[in-house]
C-alpha cells in the first residue's frame, strides 16, 4: 500500500463519523460551554414544493423545542414561484439574495445566494441544506454540527449519505436504486478528485449540499458563484489548514429532486473550470459548453452559456 493510500485511510479512519455519534443533549451542552452561535442557511430557487417542510421541521425539532440552532435562514435565489412566502410562513428569516448588499451587485445561481448568506446570518458556524429534499431528518443539522462543537481543530464537515436515483415518487427498487444517485458526483468530481486533488479522495459525498462550516474560515474563501461551491471549499480548505481540518458525517439517507442530465453538464462544466482554475489554468468568465440534442429528426448543437465566475472573499466586504 502506497504512503498516500495509508494517508487517506488513517483521514478516513480519524474524521469519519455517524450522525448518531453525539446525543442532542451533549451537543447542547458543548455549544454552551463554547459560547458558538448557530445558523441555518437554505439557499432555495424555486422550491415552493419542499422549502416550507424543510424550515419548519428543522425549525420545530432543533429551534422551538432545543437551542440547537439560532436562526434559520432562507436566501431566496431569483425564484419566481412563492418559495420566499412558503419559507417565510413557515418561520424561516427570508431574504432576497438580489437585495442582501445591492451595492456588490446580483448574479444568479446557487453560491451567489451562499456567498450573500454572510452579510445576513450572525452565527459563527453555518450549516447549509438544500431546500429541494425529498427524504431526509432533522437529524442532517446536529450530525453535522458534531464534529464542529466537539472538535476544535475542525472547520469544515461535510454530510454523506445512500443517494437512491428516485424516478417519480417511486424507487423502483430500493436495494439496488440505493447508491444509484450523485451523476455528477461519479462521473465528474470523483475522478476530477482522485487525478488532481487525491489528499480528498477520503470524501464520501464531495458535492454533498448538507456541510457545515466556521464562519471565519468560509468568509476568507472565494465562492464560485454557481454549484462549483462544495467543489472550491474542500479543495482551498485543505490547501489553506490540511485535510485534518474536515470532517465527514454518515447522515443515512437522502433523496432529492433529480435535474436533467444536460443541466447537469452545465453543473460538471462548473466544477471542472473551478478545479482547473486552482491548479493556475485560466477559463474565460463565460464557458460556451456545446450539447447536442435532435431537432427535426436531426442532431444539432445547442450552445449553452455557463458562468464560472466566483466571488471573492465576503471578509473584503464585512466591516
Ligand atoms: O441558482 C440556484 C440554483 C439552485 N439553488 C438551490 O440550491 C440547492 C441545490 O440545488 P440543486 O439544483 O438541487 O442541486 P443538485 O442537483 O442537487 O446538486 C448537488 O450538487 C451541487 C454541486 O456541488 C451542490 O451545490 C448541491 O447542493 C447538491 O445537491 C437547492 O435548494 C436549490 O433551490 C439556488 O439557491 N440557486
Ligand atoms: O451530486 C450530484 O452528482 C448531483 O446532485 C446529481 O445528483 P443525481 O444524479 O442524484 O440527480
Amino acid at each position: 500500500m502506497s504512503d498516500a493510500s495509508r494517508d487517506l485511510d488513517a483521514w478516513f479512519a480519524a474524521n469519519t463519523g455517524a450522525w448518531c455519534d453525539h446525543a442532542l443533549e451533549d451537543l447542547l451542552k458543548a455549544k454552551a460551554e463554547s459560547g458558538l452561535s448557530v445558523s441555518l442557511v437554505v439557499p432555495a430557487r424555486n422550491e415552493a414544493a419542499t422549502v416550507g417542510d424543510v424550515v419548519g421541521r428543522v425549525r420545530e425539532a432543533l429551534m422551538e423545542t432545543t437551542d440547537l440552532l439560532d436562526e434559520v435562514v432562507v436566501i431566496d435565489s431569483d425564484s419566481t414561484d412563492d418559495t420566499y412566502a412558503v419559507a417565510e410562513d413557515a418561520g424561516a428569516i427570508v431574504h432576497r439574495s438580489a437585495e442582501i448588499r445591492p451595492d456588490l451587485g446580483s448574479v444568479p445561481g446557487k453560491g451567489e445566494a451562499m456567498w450573500k448568506s454572510l452579510f445576513v446570518t450572525r452565527g459563527d458556524v453555518l450549516v447549509f441544506m438544500d431546500a429541494d429534499l425529498l427524504d431526509w431528518d432533522t437529524h442532517f443539522v446536529p450530525g453535522l454540527l458534531g464534529p464542529l462543537l466537539t472538535r476544535p481543530e475542525i472547520a469544515l464537515v461535510k454530510g454523506f449519505y445512500e443517494r437512491p436515483f428516485v424516478n417519480g415518487d417511486a424507487v423502483s427498487d430500493p436495494e439496488a436504486a440505493a447508491f444509484e444517485g450523485g451523476r455528477v458526483t461519479e462521473l465528474t468530481a470523483r475522478p476530477l478528485i482522485n487525478v488532481l486533488y487525491p489528499e480528498l479522495a477520503g470524501l464520501v459525498q464531495p458535492l454533498a449540499g448538507e456541510w457545515a462550516i466556521r464562519r471565519s474560515l468560509f468568509a476568507t474563501l472565494s465562492v464560485p458563484t454557481a454549484y462549483a461551491v462544495e467543489t472550491t471549499a474542500l479543495i482551498d480548505t485543505a490547501r489553506r489548514l490540511g485535510v485534518g481540518a474536515i470532517a465527514q458525517v454518515d447522515l443515512g439517507r437522502r433523496a432529492h429532486r433529480h435535474q436533467a442530465l444536460r443541466d447537469l453538464g452545465a453543473m460538471a462544466t462548473q466544477i471542472v473550470a473551478a478545479a482547473v482554475q486552482r491548479l493556475g489554468i485560466s477559463t474565460d468568465a463565460e464557458v460556451c459548453l456545446r450539447q447536442y440534442h435532435p431537432v427535426d429528426g436531426r442532431i444539432a448543437p445547442l450552445l449553452r452559456t455557463v458562468p464560472v465566475t466566483e466571488r471573492p472573499p465576503a471578509e473584503e466586504y464585512l466591516a
